[in-house]
């Protein structure tokens, strides 16, 4: 009596989605929570949708209320109340549009804006499957990451590519923030997707 059991904990967190709309927010979330991709005509989210998924990570449940948020620019204000009670944030762009990757610091500073200053947040380039329609480089979306200092890589909500590998970084992330063990050293997102990426034979 008197010990946690490990097992039972639960970590709850709540991460957001956002990026320009059309970058494929719904998708990706859809290719997390069903397996599964949304093909077809593209519907623009209104406002704000969440989902919720149970992660086991390191014999803990982590719980996470995912976020979808509409890009729409009119949707914005909507948004907006939602970041400070967001834990972490997955910051998409679309490797075939430009715009949206242009688009990046000016979403980065809404995040300063809005959300709360140690919030965990990742850079993620989709639809890296689209190698015809590829505008935006891989090394670009490096490049301005190390600018700003945020994780960062590549997915497919098509294909599925790091998808699975994007929400369980975060998700370790926020439970080795909420529950750290005594003597457990301190997780590096960016070296641990470096490194689950490298054992996947990921040519990304
Ligand atoms: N090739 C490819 N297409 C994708 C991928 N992800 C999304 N798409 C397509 O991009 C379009 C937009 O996807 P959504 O997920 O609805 O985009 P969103 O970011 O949620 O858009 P808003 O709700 O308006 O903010 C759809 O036509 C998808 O089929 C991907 O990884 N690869």
């Amino acid at each position: 009596a008197g010990t946690t059991r490990l097992e039972q904990r639960v970590c709850k967190n709540s991460v957001m989605l956002v990026g320009d709309s059309g970058v494929g927010k719904t998708c990706l979330l859809v290719r997390f929570k069903d397996g599964a991709f949304l093909a077809g005509s593209f519907i623009s989210t209104v406002g704000i949708d969440f989902r919720n998924k149970v992660m086991n990570i390191d014999r803990l449940k982590v719980k996470l209320q995912i976020w979808d948020t509409a890009g729409q620019e009119r949707f914005r204000s909507v948004t907006h109340a939602y970041y400070r009670d967001a834990n972490a944030l997955l910051l998409l762009y679309d490797v075939t549009n430009r715009t949206s990757f242009d688009n990046i610091k000016a979403w980065l500073t809404e995040i300063h804006d809005y959300a709360q200053q140690d919030v965990v947040l990742m850079l993620l380039g989709n639809k890296a499957d689209a190698t015809q329609q590829r505008v935006v480089k891989r090394e670009d979306g490096e490049r301005l990451a190390k600018e700003f200092g945020v994780p960062y890589m590549e997915t497919s909500a098509k294909s599925g590519l790091n998808v699975e590998l994007s929400f369980t970084a975060v998700a370790k992330e926020l439970k080795h923030r909420s529950m750290k063990e005594p003597n457990e050293p301190k997780f590096k997102l960016q070296d641990y997707v470096n490194k689950e990426m490298k054992s996947a034979g990921c040519a990304c």
